[in-house]
């Protein structure tokens, strides 16, 4: 790297409020915190101010969240999208982990189901390249490693080990698969029922 590419940092965070859901609502809650118009900077209370590199407040839908997030997704980088957040703040909305193939187009969709689509969608325009898709899918809770593909009953804890000439691998991952679009939701569907 060039020193002045050196200087990027390759990580962007961005900050997403979520509506008050129904339950809420009832209860009289309110929104603490305040978004600047056409700034990526929210306050809480009254004069805590925090910038984000994107800040989207509770009316941005998804596909904004989409775009923006996942924006260079076939630029030729490895990507992570890392939903952190106190329970019930929407990493799985967000993130798309209730999808069923009923919401395939609807707004609601969130990201994984959307990056799946744009993948076959960029595939099937580039028509010069050959591609080799391959999905897993990982769980790590409580420091153990678990594999949410595998189809045995005890899934066995998995160790993570770094390759030399592969880097970071983890050893034992049965589920790996070359897929098509339409054996990508079945396994949309395994996730979502792992997930629950
Ligand atoms: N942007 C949003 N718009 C509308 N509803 C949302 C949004 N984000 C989250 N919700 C709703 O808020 C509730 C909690 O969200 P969610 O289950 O995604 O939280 P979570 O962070 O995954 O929680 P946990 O860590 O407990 O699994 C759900 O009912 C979800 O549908």
């Amino acid at each position: 790297l060039e020193d002045e590419d050196a200087k990027v940092i390759p990580v962007r965070v961005a900050l997403r409020s979520r509506p008050l859901v129904p339950k809420e609502i009832n209860e009289g809650c309110q929104c603490c915190l305040t978004f600047v118009p056409g700034e990526p900077q929210v306050i809480v209370g009254t004069e805590k101010a925090f910038t984000y590199d994107y800040v989207f407040d509770p009316t941005v839908e998804q596909e904004e969240v989409f775009k923006t997030a996942v924006s260079s997704l076939l630029s030729g980088y490895h990507a992570t999208v890392l939903a952190y957040g106190q329970t019930g703040s929407g990493k799985t909305y967000s993130m798309g982990g209730t999808y069923t193939a009923a919401q395939e187009g609807d707004p609601s969709v969130g990201v994984i189901p959307r990056v799946i689509r744009k993948i076959f969608e960029e595939k099937e325009n580039a028509t010069e390249c050959e591609f080799c898709l391959a999905v897993s899918y990982l769980e790590i809770y409580n420091e153990e490693i678990l594999d949410l593909l595998s189809t045995s009953k005890d899934k066995p804890a998995l160790s993570i080990r770094e390759d030399p000439k592969d880097g970071i691998k983890v050893s034992g991952v049965a589920s790996s698969f070359t897929i098509v679009r339409v054996l990508v939701w079945p396994y949309m569907k395994l996730f979502c029922r792992s997930w629950a």
